[in-house]
């Protein structure tokens, strides 16, 4: 059987700025960056699937065939009548990108209605990727199916992989985020966290305890970003920190997180160690944070 990477959550309309306030458009989102560059990747023999709901509208019909062309599988992409995706902006503040959302009403808030959607997604995949966004879009009925569904996956041998992703303006309320997050983490084999924002909606003191609180929750393989800062790795073998690599210019963070995950999820199922995965990790995210937009091009070295 094809070994299947899947990702699942909701792609957007990106509009990034570039050059004299010109706004380019593209396809973005946490979890589609993340496929985005796992194919890229990935041996070509690994199928990358995206999971997510989309409109029937024309600007829909552009996101599937801007899938379609970047190598990435669509099967377990469904139809929502009556609604169009989400879009974003980024706004720069000297390289630190935040965003504003229009997504209130998008048909990836969908994903998780029809439970035999993501089932079949599921048990068709080695590995599942998701996000605090994925969780975030969902009705609150909808976010108990899809981990109901993860935990059924994951008794079958799936392996799941999470990223936190923490953006408070996507939940009910901050509480409701942190109970969220910690639930999913339950049901998770390994976890990707970006210590800025842990520290600021769990106030952990320091990385370590960001390693601990996910543990504590059963995770066994858990990475610790932090900016430029030393990474922590903790596996069943041990932990250790692993030095980050410095970008030579940083133009836009948007996707940093994205493509570390990516990087470091790519070495891990090839098989090499979860060290040398963080130092990939690292290395793909000080190329993506020298270019503006999610999805840059990489360096070809890179991807030997
Ligand atoms: O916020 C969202 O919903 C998005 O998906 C927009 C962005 O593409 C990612 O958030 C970027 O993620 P970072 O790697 O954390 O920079």
């Amino acid at each position: 059987m094809t070994p299947t990477f899947l990702s699942v959550g909701e792609c957007m309309v990106e509009m990034a700025p570039f050059d004299n306030d010109l706004f380019k458009m593209n396809f973005a989102g946490d979890t589609l960056n993340t496929a985005w560059y796992a194919r890229q990747l990935l041996p070509v023999d690994w199928r990358v699937s995206y999971c997510t709901c989309i409109g029937e509208d024309q600007l829909s019909a552009q996101m599937h065939a801007f899938m379609e062309a970047s190598s990435i599988d669509t099967s377990h992409i469904s139809t929502v009548p009556n609604r169009t995706v989400g879009l974003y902006v980024t706004q720069l503040d000297g390289g630190e990108r935040s965003f504003t959302y229009w997504r209130e009403n998008s048909a990836a808030r969908r994903l998780a209605a029809r439970s035999d959607h993501i089932e079949a997604a599921f048990v068709a995949a080695g590995i599942i990727f998701f996000s605090g966004i994925t969780l975030a879009i969902l009705p609150e009925a909808d976010r108990a199916v899809f981990l109901d569904q993860l935990e059924k996956a994951r008794r079958n041998g799936v392996q799941v992989a999470f990223d936190p992703n923490l953006r408070p303006q996507l939940w009910e309320n901050e509480d409701v985020m942190c109970r969220q997050i910690m639930a999913a983490a339950r049901i998770c084999d390994i976890v990707m966290p970006s210590f800025e924002d842990e520290a600021r909606y769990f106030s952990d003191e320091n990385p370590q305890k960001t390693v601990n609180r996910y543990k504590k929750a059963g995770a066994n393989l858990l990475v610790v970003k932090n900016g430029p800062n030393d990474i922590l790795l903790s596996t069943f073998e041990g932990q250790t920190t692993v030095q980050a690599q410095r970008a030579a210019k940083v133009v836009d963070t948007t996707a940093a997180g994205d493509s570390f995950n990516a990087g470091f999820l790519a070495k891990l199922l090839a098989d090499e160690t979860p060290v040398d995965a963080v130092q990939y990790g690292s290395k793909i995210a000080a190329q993506v944070i020298g270019q503006r937009g999610a999805l840059v091009d990489l360096d070809p070295d890179l991807l030997k």
